[in-house]
């Protein structure tokens, strides 16, 4: 099946470095990735991966000390790498695409009523009056899932829940219809039922709006939920991408084995949960070969020499990873890996 939807943003090769104390840190290694109208893309990984940095140069939130040194990031005929001034970036950031992340109160004004916050992005971004605004203000409320809006609308962000909150900010972020929304871990730090609610308002909005997300988390659980295709990254690189159930029920690298393995959901009774060994590379350095090599058990020599190209596993499906390659022995993936793939065989859990 190839992908016949609109692609809305697509990223070539990007390079994110940062000057700390006069050294340079390669933060995100040549990372690329595609997105189409309407979908929602999860970007997994562990922490320090690069997810953050990578997407927050889609909209020019790099800290001060940090760069796009190479690559290019295409949006409505626009090349956003190249961009120089805060300018340029005002017309996207915000408007056109937009982050939320996971503390809400680093979006929230503590001084401001909730429903005031909605309305000034509404009235700032789409030239509605004063009256039209509130109005959609407090729809925007009941769609994010915050129920009494008209009371909530003139409340103030310490007398709101985590959750809410959140909810608070999803709707300032939706509220001026970007066509790409981030979520980064929007909802970690919350209670399972909150997050799961949370995450059924954010599909329906995708749904009521058409705009595509990028959702960033460390929780593959999450994915299965939320995502049409999902990103694996490791150490500032993307290493294998695809459709959700083909990254799940058919992971090509090992590092992405060693992501699901971890799972505890995954384990059955009595089996060791699967651990990653070692740390992420240091990313002062130059890497050699693929980046994973080190921590993987079951790595080649030929890892530790020269970096994987991608291989097609499907049209959509995609992994940097030598055991792609057609003279590669034959190498046996984890344990729960192979259930996995049997459970998708038999057509059992096979979302879609
Ligand atoms: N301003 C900065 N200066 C120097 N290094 C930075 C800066 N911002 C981020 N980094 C580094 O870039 C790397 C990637 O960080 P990033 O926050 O994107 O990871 P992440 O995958 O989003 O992790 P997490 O889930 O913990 O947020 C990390 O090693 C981080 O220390």
């Amino acid at each position: 099946m190839t992908e016949t939807r609109e692609k809305i943003l697509r990223v070539e090769d990007v390079v994110i470095r940062f000057n700390l104390r006069g050294k340079e840190l390669t933060a995100v290694r040549s990372a690329s990735l595609d997105l189409y109208k309407g979908e929602t893309l999860a970007i997994v990984g562990e922490s320090g991966s690069g997810k953050s940095v990578f997407t927050k140069s889609f909209l020019g939130m790099l800290d001060k000390n940090g760069r796009v040194a190479s690559g290019n990031i295409l949006f409505e005929g626009e090349n956003l790498a190249e961009f120089s001034r805060e300018e340029q970036w005002l017309k996207i950031r915000g408007k056109k695409i937009a982050m939320i992340f996971q503390d809400p109160m680093t979006a929230l004004n503590p001084l401001k009523t909730i429903g005031e916050q909605i309305r000034e992005v509404i009235t700032l971004h789409r030239g509605m009056n004063r009256q039209e605004a509130r109005a959609e203000a407090l729809s925007m409320l009941e769609k994010v899932g915050i129920g009494d809006a008209a009371q909530r609308y003139g409340q103030y962000p310490h007398e709101f829940s985590g959750g809410m909150r959140q909810r608070g900010v999803i709707a300032i972020a939706a509220a001026c219809k970007p066509d790409i929304l981030i979520c980064d871990e929007p909802t970690t730090a919350l209670d399972v039922t909150i997050q799961a609610q949370i995450l059924e308002n954010l599909k329906e909005l995708q749904r009521e709006m058409g705009m595509s997300i990028i959702f960033i988390t460390h929780d593959l659980g999450v994915v299965a939920n939320v995502a049409d295709r999902v990103a694996v990254m490791y150490a500032g690189e993307i290493v294998e991408y695809g459709r959700t159930p083909e990254v799940f029920y058919d992971p090509r690298h090992p590092y992405s084995w060693a992501l699901l393995a971890s799972l505890p959901q995954l384990g059955e009774k009595g089996e060791d949960l699967y651990t990653i060994h070692g740390t992420p590379p240091n990313l002062f350095k130059e890497i050699k070969g693929d980046a994973f090599a080190p921590r993987n058990p079951r790595a080649l020599k030929i890892d530790f020499e020269e970096a994987p190209p991608w291989f097609a596993v499907s049209d959509t499906h995609f992994a940097k990873t030598w055991l792609l390659h057609e003279s590669a022995p034959e190498v046996e993936a984890p344990k729960i890996i192979q259930r996995l793939k049997e459970k998708s065989l038999k057509g059992l859990d096979y979302g879609s």
